[in-house]
């Protein structure tokens, strides 16, 4: 049995498009990490949510975390709209990293890593970005934007995968692949 350990539905929709069978499993973990390296930050805590998830229903579990990293400094999900706008701020007009660490557990081993996207953004003003806040996007985001909506506007360029962006790197895909996963059976 495969498990994705995650509430997201952007990572359901990917992981769907490559393999027919796998149970959605949200993990109970909190997500608090130890590390203010965005690399250590993602991978400790896509473990957390994989282990929790793993020691209720074992088989093959799936965890991951984005974080938005700039100026060394990681950005979660906003808590409030205030905390959106200051973030798509600090993004404006500058270079970010996205970074999704993610952990599978198969057959009682974790296989865990990081994968990273560097994103360029436009000059956002004040005007475009309330009105982005306003259009609900940025509430459930690391960094308060997703590259898959509206935001996509915002994106100059990127560098690496784009679904490493969106919260599931292919490198996951590439990793059950050779535990012998049939990804292309759909
Ligand atoms: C930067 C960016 C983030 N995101 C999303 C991916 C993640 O869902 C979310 C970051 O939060 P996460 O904590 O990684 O994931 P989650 O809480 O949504 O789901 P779970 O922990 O149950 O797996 O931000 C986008 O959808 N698009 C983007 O462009």
């Amino acid at each position: 049995m495969l498990v994705l350990a995650s509430a997201s539905p952007r990572r359901r929709e990917i992981l769907s498009r490559f393999i027919a069978d796998f149970h959605v499993i949200p993990s109970n973990a909190e997500e608090k990490c130890s590390s203010t390296v965005p690399e250590e930050c993602a991978v400790e805590l896509a473990r957390l949510k994989a282990r929790e998830v793993y020691s209720r229903v074992g088989g093959t579990v799936i965890g991951a975390d984005t974080v938005v990293s700039i100026d060394g400094k990681i950005l979660g999900k906003p808590g409030d709209e205030n905390e959106a706008y200051e973030m798509l701020k600090s993004l404006s007009g500058r270079i970010h990293h996205v970074t999704t660490g993610y952990c599978i557990i198969h057959e009682g081993r974790e296989i865990s890593g990081s994968v990273t996207t560097e994103v360029k953004f436009r000059n956002l003003d004040d005007e475009l970005i309330w009105a982005y806040i306003r259009t609900g996007e940025s509430m459930d985001k690391a960094g308060a934007y997703g590259i898959q909506g509206k935001a996509g506007l915002f994106v100059e360029w990127i560098k690496g995968d784009y679904y490493n962006v969106v919260g599931f790197p292919m490198e996951i895909i590439w990793k059950l692949r050779e535990l012998g996963f049939d990804v292309l059976s759909r």
